[in-house]
């Protein structure tokens, strides 16, 4: 609740915070200071955090990550700031492999650590959208030759399908006893999960300068769900005349963002081939360690869900050094969303501020720590927001 001394004629947004496990902690941490100081600084809104210690730790205790009524708690609040998952006590082995290597496998294995925290999440809170912003920030530079890529050259959006396809989760193992053992991992496509996802692309393309929407798949080789996608892209094009469009298999769409970044800007692709460009997207940006996304319920019915897209970095983890930035700028998003538009912007220059004076992390060849870089930016906010 407001403390006495508000004006409660602020807004008040109630935001829950899962940190998760490695630099999720580190980084949310950072964003939650960083989100507390704009709203101290600007003084019109304010929030109100609460945490949810959902960790890879908790569950090898308890046996669970989400508690039975977690999602219901959830509902309750305007958004969720969710770090990342993934076991970062990678030295200490794993019970169930036959593993030589022992000195990078987690204990709790990748697939039960997503499949028991962020998925859940994104699905029970219908989620379906992800929206995966890069573009190269001021004062950092892709590792692309500058022929190839200039500042202004990669602005990019690409919009994951969140809900279904690949990460649908249909599938078994049987036979392991016979040395021969068969797996499927089926993939999902249905008609309502493309046409919804096709519309929330073709409106982002709108809303862009450039309207222009690349729709990618890979509908030589998959003939189903991939040929599906491809025939409802053409059917909701036919709404919006205004978009320029054109299709790429995801091969290929590797090449051009390499070699043309300049002739990309929204990008709609499925669940796995968003998360894979995602991360090459990330790359050719600067950094891994920048990249937000934001996980959302285009009906506001359930709260959305903004995260970096980076996972636990076991190999960094507990070190301090992790670049916040991602993190900001995910919960840049978040601003935007709760409808503070302005304040947003101003949040984002204020990050850009500092990538561009410094102090920057390793990631972008600097050598501040995670503490020094989110001071810088609050010391920012100080700055530009100060009435
Ligand atoms: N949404 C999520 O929570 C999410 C996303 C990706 C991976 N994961 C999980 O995270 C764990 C590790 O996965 P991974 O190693 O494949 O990917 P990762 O993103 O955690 O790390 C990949 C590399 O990038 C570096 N890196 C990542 N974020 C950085 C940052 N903010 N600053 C500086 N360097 C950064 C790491 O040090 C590492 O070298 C796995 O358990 C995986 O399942 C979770
Ligand atoms: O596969 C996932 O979605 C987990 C992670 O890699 C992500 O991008 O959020
Ligand atoms: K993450
Ligand atoms: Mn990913």
């Amino acid at each position: 609740m407001p403390s006495d001394n508000v004006d409660t004629h602020e807004k008040l947004f109630r935001i829950a915070s899962i940190p998760g496990d490695g630099i999720g902690t580190e980084v949310t941490e950072a964003a939650i200071q960083v989100l507390q100081k704009l709203a101290e600084v600007d003084g019109t809104f304010h929030f109100e955090f609460e945490h949810f210690d959902w960790s890879s730790k908790n569950f090898k205790e308890r046996g669970y990550y989400i508690p039975p009524d977690g999602i219901d708690q959830l509902k309750k609040f305007n958004a969720i700031l969710f770090g990342a998952v993934g076991s970062p006590d990678s030295n200490k082995g794993q019970t169930q492999a036959k593993a030589t290597d022992t000195k990078r496998l987690p204990d709790v294995p990748d697939h039960i650590s997503l499949w028991g925290l962020m998925l859940p999440l994104r699905n029970s809170l219908t989620q379906y959208v992800n929206v995966r912003p890069t573009r190269i920030l001021r004062g950092t530079s892709s590792p692309l030759r500058a022929e190839v890529c200039g500042p202004k050259d990669l602005d990019w959006v690409i919009i994951r399908e969140n809900s279904e396809g690949e990460y649908s989760g249909h599938g078994g193992t049987t036979h392991a006893a016979s040395g021969n053992a068969v797996a499927t991992e089926v993939s999902i496509f249905t008609q309502v999960g493309i046409e919804r996802i096709m519309r929330f692309a073709f409106d982002t393309a709108m809303l862009r300068p450039r309207k222009k929407l690349t729709m990618v798949t890979k509908s030589n080789a998959q003939r189903h769900g991939m040929v599906l996608w491809d025939q409802i892209f053409h059917e909701v094009k036919k709404e919006y005349p205004d978009v320029e469009t054109d299709k790429m298999l995801v091969d290929a769409m590797t090449v051009r963002m390499t070699l043309k970044p300049q002739t990309l800007d929204t990008i709609v692709a499925t669940n796995l081939h968003a998360d894979i460009l995602s991360d090459l997207a990330a790359a050719l940006s600067g950094s891994i360690g920048i990249a937000p996304s934001s996980n959302l319920d285009p009906t506001r019915k359930h709260p959305s869900m903004f995260e970096p897209i980076h996972g636990s970095a076991p190999d960094i983890a507990g070190q301090g050094i992790a670049n916040p930035v991602g993190a900001f700028w995910s919960a840049a998003e978040m601003v935007r969303w709760l409808g503070l538009e302005e304040v947003a912007d101003k949040l984002m220059e204020c990050i850009e501020n500092v990538t561009e004076a410094g102090p920057r992390t390793r990631d972008l060849g600097g050598s501040a720590n995670t503490k020094e870089v989110t001071e810088a930016v609050c010391n920012e906010i100080e700055k530009q927001l100060k009435r």
